[in-house]
């Protein structure tokens, strides 16, 4: 081939063989997503292909012995999507239709969130294709530890910090620490985040997303007018961020009508007892046979009369076939990657407002950053503190994504996605390509 070639530009840019230009998944809505900003990034504009093609991808076979004797196989990841801003963060998902391509989705999307709001981290994400469901105590242990070794080459306090995600949480947190601390010969705190407050875990951290989704969620009904006293909540997962966000909504006067998860889709019109429902999930398993509760089919769920839609539970949840039903004023993200780019045009056109999960969901991150740093210093601070400082950072983030999207005349997605990547990719070209 001829040295200047024009073919010879495709060639750069062919696509590594994992990426699917035609993924119809998370990752393909990501990628949508990225079009999306790309004609209101100016000259960094250059740069965006960056921001589709994860930095590096570790994939993992977690072979484990079974408590009957037998070894299973697991497959595991890690993603790092970004790292122009700083070490990689993002949690990790235990899940058994976690797959390679919604973990680049999902380390994508920290990406974006942790630029959005400001916290010095690139973007990264793990999980294990896995029904935590069906381990015991010591399976799950096993497979926390032997998958935590396996991904050892890439993480560290000052390289990638995990932190819980779906079927994740501080147990599973001081497994990973642990085992991580023994593997480098000293106890590394800033490994994980989420850990129990006893290991180095932050006061605050587990109600951190949800109260994230709560804080943007009252700024948004000042700025549309919606009152909060009495509004209808309908909530899609009722774990720790749906649960959380459930509660701190009904503290605040709003009526929590109803709440689906994979066990059934309950409704009471005057209002479910948040606390007690968090009370029967965490012993029942899920939300199904909560008493003072009639059951509804789950589609129906989505044409629920509600104010306030929270998806708390899984990406894609709300697309093209249920969009059009949705009757909420408002939609807050607490998932990540709820709403396909279709339904996303169909609620814009119905008038519903949606708070993107990169800034709607960041609340869990932020306070992990806020544990990192009390790490590093061996300083703790007060539970008060550090809801005051998560208050005000998801309040300035979530007013300057709302000026940006009024200038500009685009989705609180497409404005948030404007502020990160004008960020991420600013912090790569001031950083050049060569080592
Ligand atoms: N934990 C965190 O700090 C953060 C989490 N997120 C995101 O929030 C979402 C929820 O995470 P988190 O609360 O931590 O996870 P949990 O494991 O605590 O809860 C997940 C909830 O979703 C429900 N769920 C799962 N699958 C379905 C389904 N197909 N239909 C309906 N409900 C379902 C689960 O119930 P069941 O299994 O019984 O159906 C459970 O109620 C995820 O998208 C996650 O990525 C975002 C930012 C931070
Ligand atoms: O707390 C963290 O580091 C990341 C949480 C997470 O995975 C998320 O925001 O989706």
């Amino acid at each position: 081939m001829p040295a200047h070639d024009s073919s010879a530009h495709l060639i750069t840019h062919a696509l590594p063989s994992y990426l699917n230009p035609d993924d119809v998944g998370p990752w393909g809505t990501y990628l949508q997503q990225v079009d999306r900003v790309t004609p209101y990034l100016g000259s960094l504009a250059r740069w965006v292909e960056t921001l589709k093609r994860p930095k590096r991808i570790l994939i993992v076979d977690v072979p484990i012995e079974m408590d009957d004797g037998s070894i299973a196989h697991f497959e595991g990841y890690r993603v790092q999507h970004n790292l122009s801003r700083g070490p990689g963060k993002g949690g990790v998902r235990f899940h058994q239709d976690v797959t390679l391509s919604e973990v680049m989705a999902l380390s994508a999307w920290m990406s974006i969130k942790n630029a959005a709001v400001n916290v010095p981290y690139g973007g990264a994400k793990g999980g294990i294709r896995v029904d935590p469901r069906k381990l015991s105590k010591g399976e799950l242990e096993r497979l926390t530890r032997r998958y935590t070794s396996e991904i050892g080459l890439l993480i560290g306090p000052t390289k990638d910090i995990p932190a819980p995600d779906v079927n994740t949480n501080g147990q599973i947190m001081a497994w990973m620490m642990d085992t991580y601390s023994m593997n480098t010969g000293a106890t590394a705190t800033g490994v994980v985040t989420g850990k129990p407050v006893d290991l180095g875990g932050s006061l605050g951290r587990v109600e951190a997303t949800g109260r994230g989704v709560f804080t943007v969620g009252v700024e948004a009904a000042k700025l549309i007018g919606l009152r909060l006293e009495g509004a209808r909540i309908a909530v899609q997962g009722f774990g720790n961020v749906g649960g959380t966000a459930g509660k701190l909504f009904a503290d605040a006067g709003a009526k929590v009508v109803a709440v689906q998860d994979h066990t059934g889709s309950i409704y009471n019109a005057q209002g479910l007892d948040a606390l007690a429902l968090q009370e029967h999930v965490r012993t029942q398993g899920g939300v199904q046979g909560f008493p003072g509760a009639e059951s509804m089919e789950a589609e129906a769920f989505w044409a629920v009369d509600c104010d306030i839609l929270i998806p708390a539970a899984l990406e894609g949840q709300i697309n093209k076939d249920n969009a059009q039903r949705i009757k909420a004023k408002m939609v807050i993200e607490g998932a990540n990657g709820p709403t396909t780019p279709e339904a996303d045009d169909i609620l814009h056109d119905k008038g519903v407002l949606v708070l993107p999960d990169v800034i709607a969901n960041a609340g869990g991150v932020t306070v992990s950053y806020f544990e990192w740093v009390q790490d590093f210093s061996s300083f703790f601070w007060s539970e008060d503190e550090i809801n005051a400082r998560l208050v005000r950072i998801m309040q300035e983030a979530f007013a300057g994504v709302w000026k940006v999207a009024q200038e500009n005349k685009v989705s609180l997605r497409t404005a948030t996605f404007i502020v990160a990547c004008q960020r991420i990719l600013h912090a790569r070209e001031m950083r050049g390509l060569y080592p």
